[in-house]
């Protein structure tokens, strides 16, 4: 095993054009590159922007710029989901389907390894064809992938699933509490709906997975081992968990561009407010939300894209909110530094979409966690960790699907009143996760295992 140990890898990655998917395959690729090895990292041309904020382990990553044809409804020069609203994502997979010529050229030249990606499910056709293993990796949590994209869960294919169908769980689920309520079952409609030229969302993934060397899903043992268990049950082969896989945490907060800002408020004070990269509100639940803020009347800091039909966040303030609160609140429209925020001393917790990355992100931190998810494995992630790990609390929806400013204000208080037994219990629950999570070898113990894996399967399909 000694030669196994000694083997450098060269890895080619290739994500899903979202920064919600391009970000943990950057992280992946800054633990497998710190263990020797290489990484070419193929991206289109502008979402190496997006990514510039993430530090990349300099000897042995490079990216490889995809040019992204154009696609008939999509904005021109859209590259990445963040240039384009939800509904247009089915284009943007046309368009990665496009650069198959391309990444087929790229793997002749540099001839890696191993590939990882996701919705690409034509990968590991070319792969296979120049002896490259290809790993499904997925940066959901194994929750969303098991109640979704299994084989039992049986999508039709003349015909989109119905809410009926929806709300049976796939045979074998093995679990009753990380489950879609039956308002909720809607979220996952999108799976029988097209992504790509003449594939559904359904079909793509599950032939993602199928076709695929290796399944590997961003998630531990610990949290949700029998739905990884699951899914390797589901798909007949091994399931290789990378674990949270997430950077060093923050050496000085103080760094970050709102920290001199946050210093003026007490420890544990400040509530901070994001939903990723992808989500944005209609206008009146981006002001509802906002009022829920002020009717609370704690320290916020709230970053989110501007709402429908508003080019800024500024034109959607509700009347009079900017000077009512301008001693205790900011409003900002763009990428703020979400990690260094969350672990400034004054910030006691963090109201999110439950984003995966935003997920682990909220765990590894101090803060108190609220919840208001809006995509179907939001909604799982949420259940996730209020009905099993009991660490968060998630906001009350009305029958609309919103949440009013009242059962916003209410879950906050709940976590932020410190003789509240529901914000004592959730703390208790958090810390005590967080100390598994965040022990020393924790990640270290799940990446080291990992890269073993990888050098095994490259030295098995060498000796073939
Ligand atoms: C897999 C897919 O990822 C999607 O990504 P999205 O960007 O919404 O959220 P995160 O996964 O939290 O990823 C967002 C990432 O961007 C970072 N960030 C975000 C906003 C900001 O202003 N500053 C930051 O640093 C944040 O720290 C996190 O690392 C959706 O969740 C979707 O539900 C899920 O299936």
């Amino acid at each position: 095993m000694a030669e196994c140990k000694n083997l450098e890898l060269h890895i080619a990655m290739f994500p899903w054009f979202a920064v919600g998917h391009m970000t943990p395959f950057l992280h992946l690729s800054n633990e497998i590159a710190k263990r020797g090895h290489k990484i070419t990292f193929i991206l289109p041309k502008k979402a190496q922007i997006q990514l510039q904020h993430l530090n990349l382990h300099p000897n042995f990553i490079t990216f490889h710029p995809l040019t992204i044809p154009h696609v008939d409804g999509l904005p021109l020069g859209a590259e990445t989901a963040s240039d384009i609203s939800i509904s247009l994502v089915h284009l943007l997979a046309i368009a990665m389907d496009r650069t198959r010529e391309q990444v087929e050229n790229i793997f002749r030249a540099k001839t890696p390894d191993i590939v990882f990606y996701d919705n690409a499910h034509w990968i590991p056709e070319i792969a296979k064809q120049l002896g490259i293993k290809s790993i499904c990796y997925n940066v959901v949590s194994a929750a969303s992938l098991a109640i979704a994209v299994v084989p039992a869960r049986n999508v039709p294919k003349d015909r989109a699933i119905t809410k009926e169908e929806l709300k049976q769980l796939p045979v074998g689920y093995p679990s009753s509490t990380i489950v879609l309520r039956s308002h909720e079952v809607d979220s996952l409609s999108f799976i029988s709906l097209p992504f790509g030229d003449g594939i559904t969302f359904y079909d793509r993934v599950t032939t993602a997975m199928k076709e695929s060397d290796v399944i590997s899903i961003r998630t531990c043992q610990e949290m949700e081992g029998q739905l990884c268990d699951y899914m390797g049950n589901q798909f007949g082969k091994s399931v290789l968990l990378t674990g949270p896989v997430l950077p060093e945490p923050a050496k000085s907060p103080s760094k970050g561009m709102w920290a001199t800002w946050l210093d003026g408020f007490e420890p544990g004070s400040m509530v901070f407010c994001a939903f990723g990269s992808q989500i944005i509100l209609e206008k009146k639940q981006f002001q509802e939300l906002l009022l829920g803020f002020e009717l609370i009347g704690l320290p916020f800091l709230i970053a989110l894209k501007p709402p429908m039909e508003c080019a800024t966040v500024e034109e959607a303030l509700p009347n009079g909110f900017k000077e009512r609160v301008k001693e205790r609140g900011r409003v900002l429209g763009g990428w703020v530094e979400q990690p260094l925020i969350l672990s400034h001393p004054s910030v006691g917790c963090f109201v999110s979409h439950c984003g995966f990355g935003s997920m682990w992100e909220s765990l590894m931190s101090n803060c108190q966690i609220v919840l208001v998810p809006h995509l179907g494995d939001q909604i799982l992630n949420t259940r996730l960790l209020v009905e099993e790990m009991k660490v968060a609390v998630e906001v009350e929806r009305e029958d609309s699907g919103w949440f009013s400013r009242k059962s916003l204000s209410k879950a906050i208080k709940s976590v932020m009143d410190k003789d509240n037994e529901v914000g004592i219990m959730v703390k208790k629950n958090h810390a005590k996760w967080k100390d598994i999570l965040a022990s020393p070898n924790f990640m270290s113990g799940y990446m080291d295992k990992f890269v073993q894996n990888l050098q095994d399967l490259v030295l098995v399909n060498e000796k073939a």
